[in-house]
Parts: C-alpha cells; sequence; structure tokens
C-alpha cells in the first residue's frame, strides 16, 4: 500500500477552468479532502501547467497528494504526486518509468473486477470504481455495482468510489468497502464549497 493513500477519506476533483479555481480549491482542503486531483480537459497545455503548479503548492501546505488526471507530462512538470490514468492513457509501467517509483498511480476500473485484478498485478497504487450514481459532471460515464467494491476488498489496494456522490449516498459507498469518494459536482458546485467537502469528510467518522 502506498504511504500516502493509507487513510481513508475525500477525493475532490477539478473540472476545468473557472476564475474562482485557487479560492475553492483551497476551501475543499480546508474542509478536510484528502486527496485532489486537476482534471482540465482543455488545450491549453500552459494554462494548465501554471494551474497545477499553482495547485500544487496549495496542497502541499495541507500536506495532501496532487494527482494529474490524464497527463503524465502534466504530471511531472508541475511535481505531481501521481497520474490518474483511464483506458486511454497509456499503460502503468510507461507512467511509473516517467515519475517515478513513489508516483501515485490510480487507475479507472470502470465496472470491471477483471480490469481491477490486472491493474492491480500491473502495478496500480489504488483502483476507481464508478459510475454508482448518474454523474451530473460526466452523464454517460459507465455505471458500477456496490458488488464491485466488496469483490475487490481482497487486492488489499485503496477503492475508491466516484459518479453522482453526495453527502447523502456516500455513506452507503464507504459500507461497502470504499476508501475514497471522489467527487466533482457536490463539491465545487456547491455555493459552500468549504461546507460540502466537511460534510463528506465527516463521513468517514460516522461510517
Ligand atoms: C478517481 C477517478 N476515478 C475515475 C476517473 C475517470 O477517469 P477516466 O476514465 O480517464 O475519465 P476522465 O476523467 O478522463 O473523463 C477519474 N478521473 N478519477
Ligand atoms: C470523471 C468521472 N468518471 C466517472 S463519473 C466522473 C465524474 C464525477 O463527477 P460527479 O462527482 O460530479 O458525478
Amino acid at each position: 500500500m502506498h504511504s500516502q493513500l493509507k487513510g481513508r477519506g475525500l477525493y475532490v476533483i477539478t473540472d476545468g477552468p473557472r476564475p474562482d479555481l485557487f479560492e475553492v480549491v483551497a476551501l475543499a482542503l480546508a474542509g478536510g479532502a484528502r486527496l485532489l486531483q486537476y482534471r482540465d480537459k482543455t488545450t491549453d497545455q500552459a494554462r494548465r501547467l501554471t494551474e497545477a503548479r499553482a495547485i500544487r503548492a496549495l496542497c502541499a501546505a495541507r500536506k495532501v497528494p496532487l494527482i494529474v488526471n490524464d497527463d503524465v507530462p502534466l504530471a511531472l512538470a508541475a511535481g505531481a504526486a501521481g497520474v490518474h490514468l483511464g483506458e486511454d492513457d497509456g499503460d502503468i509501467a510507461a507512467a511509473r518509468a516517467v515519475l517515478g517509483p513513489e508516483a501515485i498511480i490510480g487507475v479507472s476500473c470502470y465496472d470491471s473486477a477483471d480490469r481491477a485484478h490486472q491493474l492491480a498485478a500491473a502495478g496500480a497504487d489504488y483502483l476507481a470504481f464508478g459510475a454508482f450514481f448518474p454523474s451530473p459532471t460526466k452523464p454517460h460515464a459507465r455505471r458500477a455495482s456496490f458488488d464491485l467494491l466488496r469483490q475487490t476488498a481482497a487486492l488489499g489496494l485503496p477503492r475508491v468510489a466516484i459518479g453522482g456522490i453526495t453527502p447523502d449516498n456516500g455513506g452507503s459507498l464507504i459500507d461497502a468497502g470504499a476508501d475514497y469518494l471522489a467527487v466533482v459536482s457536490a463539491v465545487f458546485g456547491d455555493p459552500d464549497v468549504r461546507g460540502a467537502a466537511a460534510r463528506f469528510t465527516q463521513l468517514f467518522t460516522t461510517h
């Protein structure tokens, strides 16, 4: 188990540019987020690097690992703790060769226990499953069942749940075995970002 992933908690994910990006990231961290992913699908590489570096500094102040979505070169250039890879984002060995043995490499397993087993054997540091609920951020995301969390417990890796997670439904995923709840809209779409993050954080004390 990667030393920076031993706990449980809220994993917040940004969703593209916004004028108050640094402010809302700081508020999510103040609300107790334990992992932060920089996710920006635009092609403005210069802005993406500037933002990722600034967010890395915010994360460092709270000792929260920064994960970059999709983009290994950006993760390296920004000094991020790691990268999140989906099925179109290259393999774990290639990312590890660039980012080094200490990097956190997380992977999307979608709705597949087989994929989770393969990627665990290939050296993934965490396994993400979902979407568990309809996602406002990614409405066409594949749907996953709660059983997947139970079926993959024996792999011994942190399991991340994603997709339409709210403070009201998140507890059920923790009860089913999720170590981290990955959230975009229910944190960054809430007018009270810090309060929303704190409600998720609180779930891990009651579940
Ligand atoms: C924690 C976490 N889980 C799943 C995803 C989705 O990754 P991917 O399948 O690559 O899809 P995009 O994020 O690229 O739309 C994620 N980013 N983070
Ligand atoms: C990136 C991603 N992959 C599956 S669902 C999702 C988006 C999650 O966002 P939200 O928390 O708003 O449903």
